[in-house]
């Protein structure tokens, strides 16, 4: 898949950061920075405005974004406090703050909670009539579930149409890391075109971040100011390491 001339699954993993502020100013001052740094992908965190119900602002953030996002993939996540975000919203509320993602025209992928969802796979037929990519996404903050469950979900978020599927689970120990990468590299060689990506999230599964190229896991989340989950690092370093290992592969 390539969007704006990158290309998403195959080669080194694309570099997502997040920008987590949250007032206006201060997150169109990010995004502006991100637009000149090494991120291949900024995600807007729209949940950590505090704004996010008034929807005048939140096209004002989109206004700046249009601007300053040409060279940059644009994602756009609103992520909802039962899976590790700050946002709370009736389903309605939800599908407007989709809406204006679509209308904006800036917005390249959009992150869709699958599992919370009633009809995901009609959902994503919907936002791809509005012409926007779907990362279909899933959280567990808890545990890692057993390798043929974390199969299921990814296959399942697939099955419903989604562009991406990206899955995020916690470790308890080492064993929970090798097996999500296990899965994600399994899933990437029975659906060749489909990108995944994969984390297992806290200190344990950093190396998760780091090893797409040769597990799978297309894209990596890193921080600049803010991390927005547990085991980020910092974006610099995530750089320079992804670099170091794709000369060497
Ligand atoms: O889904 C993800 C992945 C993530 O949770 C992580 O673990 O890096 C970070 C979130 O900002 C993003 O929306």
């Amino acid at each position: 898949m390539e969007i704006k001339g990158k290309t998403i699954g195959t080669g080194k993993p694309l570099l997502c950061v997040p920008v987590m502020e949250s007032n206006k100013e201060e997150i169109i001052d990010e995004l502006r920075t991100l637009a000149k740094s090494e991120a291949d992908i900024v995600e807007w965190r729209i949940d950590t405005f505090v704004d996010y119900k008034n929807y005048n602002a939140v096209r004002e953030v989109f206004a700046a974004a249009a601007e300053c996002m040409k060279e940059k993939i644009f994602l756009y996540t609103f992520r909802t406090k039962k899976q590790g975000g700050m946002g709370e919203l009736a389903p309605d509320e939800l599908n407007d703050l989709h809406d204006l993602a679509a209308e904006s025209g800036c917005v390249d992928l959009l992150d869709l909670e699958f599992f919370e969802e009633e009809h995901p796979a009609r959902k994503i037929r919907k936002l791809h009539k509005q012409g926007l990519k779907v990362i279909a996404s899933h959280h567990d903050f808890y545990e890692t579930p057993d390798r043929e469950v974390m199969k299921m979900l990814l296959e399942q978020m697939c099955a419903g149409g989604a562009d991406i599927v990206k899955l995020a689970v916690m470790p308890q120990n080492m064993e929970d890391v090798l097996k999500l990468l296990s899965v994600t590299y399994e899933f990437k060689e029975e659906n060749p075109d489909t990108p995944v990506i994969t984390m297992s999230m806290g200190k344990m599964g950093m190396i998760s971040r780091l090893c797409g190229e040769s597990f799978g896991s297309a894209i990596t989340f890193a921080a600049h100011k803010k991390a927005s989950a547990p085991g980020q690092m910092e974006m610099h370093e995530v750089a320079d390491i992804l670099e170091r290992i794709h000369k060497i592969m």
